[in-house]
Formats: structure tokens, C-alpha cells, sequence
């Protein structure tokens, strides 16, 4: 059998070194002609061995002409900024350091549900089964056999005439118990990029891993339209094959025909919390879509929250919240994602499994978030968000803070005038930017043990019916209320409108097994500890008749946060509602405030909202769980229906 690679080994970023022929040594393969392959950077002999063969066998499907195994350093980077910038993927924002700008083909703008799918054997180890003639709505199922074709069909050659970059990362801190490491092949050189922020990427990771070491296997190409007209060059994508495909049995991932943030970068929401929850439902602990914060009390106690809220609902900003409250400090661990586990004192602690924040950029600004602002003008990706004729960045909301003689270039590159109908920003523009660089990142966030997390929250958009903040009477009370979720839809996925969704666990787009299953290991929990988390339901979103915000938000977040801390040192400030529990009269603090705030209005309980409410849960359990939901799921529905009545 012929030697798999050459032995000759390029140089760093040498154009083309001795062609050599490809042989894997697989007669039936019939690749239309004999074409080249080059290694421009790295050294495929040294890959371990697994990662050697997970290379091979895709270099064979996909046919690249090169291979860049990337080690993560800045001279790497400049070279696939360069090449990005040459190719017309990104443009320099001269106005910032180290700053870019990448427009996309406005077909590849969000993450998109409808052709994300989980496979395994059976149907119902991905989802419950829906009621007959319901459609599921807990994720879309696919069988083994129709990934494989999947695949075949569209990565078979995609990429001839590419380079396939092999990018190795860790989700967590390198070496972290808690971490996981990942490869991902990807043709797509703003996905090395944003790799490189997002996760920790590179030469330490392939160092870190045995020959015989498992890894989570990520597969990604922009993927090219059947029809071979490539409509942007500048983002080459196939959106009508888009399809992003997992295999939780394999810790396999296979993403096809989208550049774009969740469906792209196979770290995130695919491994952190497709894979990642399977791997932690087998393991005994938790991947969730969560932020984690610290926050210190004026009597300088300091407590890890941790908050699931859907996509675009807040979590980036709470996680980096200025409190109006004095006296309280707010530091970040991770704005998205959360993994946990109960440490041998029956303690629950979490990391953050990411290095950076790609985080929803219309909205931020100096009043909302300083932090952020703080954080994204150095070393950042900017995607689809306006540009400014003085090199800079414009989106909804920072309106205050471009001088008013500059011209605004919107995200599709066409002048852009103040008042006009179209947003200058998409509204899933995002900035990519480093943990690292956030001012009030926590000194903890990359402790190998994780922080121990005192409290969970749970949220959504909603603007009718559904008070400030609300507590859990228990653990289990608290699942279903994180079961119950709904939650306006957002820019974030491919949702058209204000539509009201049900969004468990803010888990729905992310699930990686059959939702009635994740139920009872949530419920499980109770028996590893006797020190839970308290639970509690928060909504900034209420609005008064008139559509406006009944809660100013952001910083004043902080007095919601202090009600939660006071509940955790057992202060009596609570009543019992048949929802939960709310602040009693007069414990919610609201001094020093500025706007005019109706708390009656912000936590009243309209019992025919809420029974509306009962019934809408009760109607998608039946359609969508069916026989897979937990009795105590149902007893709770129950009880809650029971307190209504008697309301
Ligand atoms: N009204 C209001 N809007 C908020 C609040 N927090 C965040 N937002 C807005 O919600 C959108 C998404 O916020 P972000 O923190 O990025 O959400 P994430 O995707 O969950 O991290 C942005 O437009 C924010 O300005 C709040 O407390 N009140
Ligand atoms: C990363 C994404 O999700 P989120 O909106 O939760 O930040 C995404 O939509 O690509
Ligand atoms: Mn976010």
C-alpha cells in the first residue's frame, strides 16, 4: 500500500509544494481525475492517530486541494485575514485595532431550525412522540441511513479547489476536567477565525490529545449550489441544501451550506449543547443555554447565578450588567452556555465550555451595555452589522454614538439615511469578540473546577400576563417552570413575526435528545444533592397597554437580582401566588430609581391569562410529549391548575 501522505512537508504558507498524488490505497474510489493535494501548513504525520483518520476519510469525500492544519498563533491569523480581506469576506475597520467586517449573502443571516437535525436508530431517542397528525416541534429527527446520504450528496468533492482547515479546540479551559476537545474540518477561513475566538483553538489542543483519544468530530463546508452559480462571492454558501446533521452516538457533527454563527461555528450550540447534552445526560450532568455571573452584595458576599433565556433575549446583557443598585458588583463567567455538575459535596458547579462571545450587536450601546462596548473594539469579528464612512460599526440603538456627518453603509452595502424603513444592522448582527478582553470577566472563569452556582433562572419575552419575577416553591416546581417556557420569537432563528413560542429550558433549537427524557434527568438531580439551587422565572419584557416596557431593564435588572440573593439568605420578603412566589409589599427595592415604575402592573396575575396559559402548557404537552412526559411534570400542571381555580 502506498504511503498515505508525502514526506515531504510544506513550509509555512508556501503556495504549492511538490503536488503529490492522492492514494488511499481504496480501488473503488473513482475520483474524476487524479488531482494534487498539498499540505501548506502543519504536519499531517504528526496528527494522532485518530484525528489522522477522521482527516483522511474527509479529505477523501471532499477532495480540498489543501490542507492547513491550524496551530492558532497570530501569524496564522493574519494570514487568513489577509487571504479574507483579498476574497472580499471581510473588510478592515480602520477606525478600531484588529477589528473586521463580514457581510454574508442576506440568504445566510440565522440559524436555521427546519434543517437541523439529530440521528440515532430510533425516532424516539431524538424526540417524544407528537399526538397523531401533530407535527413535532422538540427537534427533527433523521435516520442513520439518510445522513449518510445527506452527506454523500453534498460533501462528496465540495471542495475541490479549497483548502480544508483542520482546527483543533477545546470547549472548556484546556485540561479542565470538565472540558471536551473537538476537530473541526471547515473550508471556511471566517470560521477558523471566529474559531479562534470562540473556543481555545490550536497547537496546545493536538498536544493535549493521545493517539487513541476520542474527540467530537465536526464536518463543515460552506458547501457550493447545485447549480454551481455562486451568488456572493464574497460568503459562498448553498442555502437551499443547508443542512446542519448530528450523531450523538459517534460525538459526530456534520454541518453543510452556512456560514453563519450556530450553524457554523460546531462548537457552540452543536457540540456545547447538542452533543454536550447527550454526553451529560450519559455522564450525570447538565449543558444548558445558559449565561453564569458573579455577583457580590453590598455585604461583599459573593454568589454564581446561573439563566437560561431563548436566543436574543437578554442573556449576553445580564451576564454583563453595570447594577443601578449601589453597592453591588456584577462579573462574567460565560454569556450562552453552562455546563454543570454537582461536585462530590453535592455542590453544583459550572464553566463556561467558551472563550469568547458572539453576542447579538443591535441594542448594545453605552446606556444599555457599557461592558460590552467595553469589550468588542479590539481583536473582533463584526458580522452583518452597518459600517460607518470613519472605518467604524452602526446598529440600531448606538444612534447616540455616531457623529452626524458620517455616512451609514447598511449590512448589505447599500447607503443607508437615518428614518429610513429598512434597519441599517441586521437584526441578527453579531459581534465575535474575546472572554478575555470584557472588564468585568471573573477572576474565576477559567477555574478548572467551575463556580459554584446558588441559583437558576429562567426568562423569555413576554408581554402580557407574566410577572417581573417569580420563585420556585421547589426543585421540581422549578423543572416545570423551566419546562413551561414560551417566549416571543426573535431575529436569532429563521421565525417570521411576534409569534408567542413555547421554548423549554430556552432549549428548544438545541435539544440533543427526546425533550420527556431530559425532563426526568433534571427531576434526577434531586437525588445527587441536598443543596439544590433555588430556581426562579424572570421577564423583562412586560409591556403596558400602550406596548411600551413596564421595566426599564438592564442595569435595573440588579434589583431583581438583589430580590433573588435576599430569598437565597432566607429573608422573609416573599408571598405566595398560585404561580409561585413574588416579592412581598414593600420588599422589592426601588430606591433611587428614575423611571416611573407601575409595580402593580409589573406583578399582577390575571387568572384568565394564566389559565389561558395552563391550557396552552397542558395543550403542548399532550401534542408534543405525549406518554414521554415525567408524571411529576404532569402532577405539577396539576396542582398549578388546582391554585387557579381557588384564585
Ligand atoms: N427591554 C429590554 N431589552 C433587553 C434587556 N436585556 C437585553 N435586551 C435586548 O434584547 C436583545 C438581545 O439581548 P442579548 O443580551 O444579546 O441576548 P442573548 O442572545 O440572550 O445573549 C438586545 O437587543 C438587547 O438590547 C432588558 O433588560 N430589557
Ligand atoms: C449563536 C447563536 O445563538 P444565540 O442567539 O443564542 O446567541 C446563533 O444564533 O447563531
Ligand atoms: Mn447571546
Amino acid at each position: 500500500m502506498p504511503a498515505l501522505y508525502p514526506t515531504v512537508v510544506s513550509n509555512r504558507f508556501t503556495n504549492e509544494i511538490g503536488g503529490f498524488t492522492k492514494s488511499f490505497g481504496t480501488p473503488d474510489v473513482v475520483i474524476g481525475q487524479v488531482r494534487a493535494l498539498s499540505v501548506v501548513h502543519g504536519d499531517l504525520k504528526e496528527l494522532p492517530e485518530k484525528v489522522k483518520s477522521y482527516v483522511q476519510e474527509n479529505i477523501k469525500l471532499c477532495e480540498p486541494d489543501k490542507i492547513h492544519i491550524c496551530d492558532g498563533t497570530d501569524y496564522e491569523n493574519q494570514k487568513l485575514i489577509d487571504q479574507m480581506l483579498e476574497q472580499g469576506t471581510i473588510t478592515a475597520l480602520s477606525k478600531y485595532e484588529n477589528c473586521w467586517l463580514a457581510r454574508t449573502n442576506p440568504a445566510d443571516t440565522a440559524r436555521v431550525e427546519s434543517k437541523t437535525f439529530i440521528s440515532t436508530e430510533k425516532k424516539s431517542e431524538t424526540i417524544p412522540t407528537p399526538k397523531n397528525g401533530v407535527k413535532g416541534a422538540l427537534g427533527n429527527w433523521i435516520a442513520p441511513a439518510d445522513m449518510d446520504a445527506a452527506i454523500k450528496e453534498r460533501f462528496t468533492s465540495c471542495m475541490i479547489g479549497r483548502t480544508m482547515y483542520v482546527v483543533p479546540f477545546s470547549m472548556g479551559p484546556i485540561g479542565s476536567p470538565l472540558s471536551k476537545i473537538g476537530i473541526e474540518l471547515t473550508d471556511s477561513p471566517y470560521v477558523v477565525a471566529s474559531m479562534r475566538i470562540m473556543t481555545r483553538m490550536g497547537a496546545p489542543i493536538l498536544k493535549k490529545l493521545k493517539d487513541d483519544q476520542d474527540f467530537v468530530k465536526c464536518l463543515h463546508s460552506v458547501g457550493r449550489p447545485s447549480n454551481g452559480i455562486v451568488e456572493y462571492p464574497n460568503w459562498p454558501c448553498d442555502p437551499e441544501r443547508t443542512i446542519i446533521l448530528h450523531r450523538p452516538k459517534n460525538n459526530e457533527i456534520v454541518s453543510y451550506g452556512s456560514g453563519y454563527g450556530g450553524n457554523s461555528l460546531l462548537g457552540k450550540k452543536c457540540f456545547a449543547l447538542r452533543i454536550g447534552s447527550t454526553i451529560a445526560k450519559r455522564e450525570g450532568w447538565l449543558a444548558e443555554h445558559m449565561l453564569i455571573l458573579g455577583i457580590t452584595n453590598p455585604k461583599g458576599q459573593k454568589r454564581y447565578i446561573a439563566a437560561a433565556f431563548p436566543s436574543a433575549c437578554g442573556k449576553t446583557n445580564l451576564a454583563m450588567m453595570t447594577p443601578s443598585l449601589p453597592g453591588y458588583k456584577i462579573e462574567c463567567v460565560g454569556d450562552d452556555i453552562a455546563w454543570m455538575k454537582f461536585d462530590k459535596n453535592g455542590q453544583l458547579r459550572a464553566i463556561n465550555p467558551e472563550n469568547g462571545f458572539f453576542g447579538v450587536a443591535p441594542g448594545t450601546s453605552r446606556s444599555s451595555n457599557p461592558i460590552a462596548m467595553d469589550t468588542i473594539f479590539k481583536n473582533t469579528v463584526f458580522t452583518n452589522v452597518a459600517s460607518t464612512s470613519d472605518g467604524g460599526v452602526f446598529w440600531e440603538g448606538m444612534e447616540k454614538e455616531v457623529v452626524d456627518n458620517t455616512n451609514i453603509t447598511d449590512w448589505k452595502g447599500n447607503p443607508w439615511k437615518k428614518g429610513q424603513s429598512t434597519p441599517a444592522a441586521h437584526p441578527n448582527s453579531r459581534f465575535c469578540t474575546p472572554a478575555s478582553q470584557c472588564p468585568i470577566i471573573d477572576p474565576a472563569w477559567e477555574d478548572a473546577e467551575g463556580v459554584p452556582i446558588s441559583a437558576i433562572l429562567f426568562g423569555g419575552r413576554r408581554p402580557t400576563g407574566v410577572p417581573l419575577v417569580y420563585e420556585a416553591r421547589d426543585w421540581k416546581h422549578g423543572v416545570f417552570i423551566g419546562s413551561s417556557m414560551r417566549s416571543e420569537a426573535t431575529a436569532a432563528a429563521e421565525y417570521k413575526g411576534k409569534v408567542i413560542m413555547h421554548d423549554p429550558f430556552a432549549m428548544r433549537p438545541f435539544f440533543g435528545y427526546n425533550f420527556g427524557q431530559y425532563l426526568s434527568h433534571w427531576l434526577s438531580m434531586e437525588n445527587r444533592s441536598d443543596k439544590l439551587p433555588k430556581i426562579f422565572h424572570v421577564n423583562w419584557f412586560r409591556k403596558d397597554s400602550n406596548g411600551k416596557f413596564l421595566w426599564p431593564g438592564f442595569g435595573e435588572n440588579s434589583r431583581v437580582l438583589d430580590w433573588i440573593l435576599r430569598r437565597l439568605d432566607g429573608e422573609k420578603i416573599a408571598q405566595e401566588t398560585p404561580i409561585g412566589l413574588i416579592p412581598a409589599p414593600n420588599s422589592f427595592n426601588l430606591k433611587g430609581i428614575e423611571e416611573n415604575v407601575n409595580l402593580e402592573e409589573l406583578f399582577n396575575i390575571p387568572k384568565d391569562f394564566w389559565l389561558n396559559e395552563v391550557e396552552a402548557i397542558e395543550k403542548y404537552f399532550d401534542d408534543q410529549v405525549g406518554k414521554d412526559l415525567p408524571k411529576e411534570i404532569v402532577l405539577q400542571l396539576e396542582n398549578l391548575k388546582k391554585r387557579l381555580a381557588q384564585m
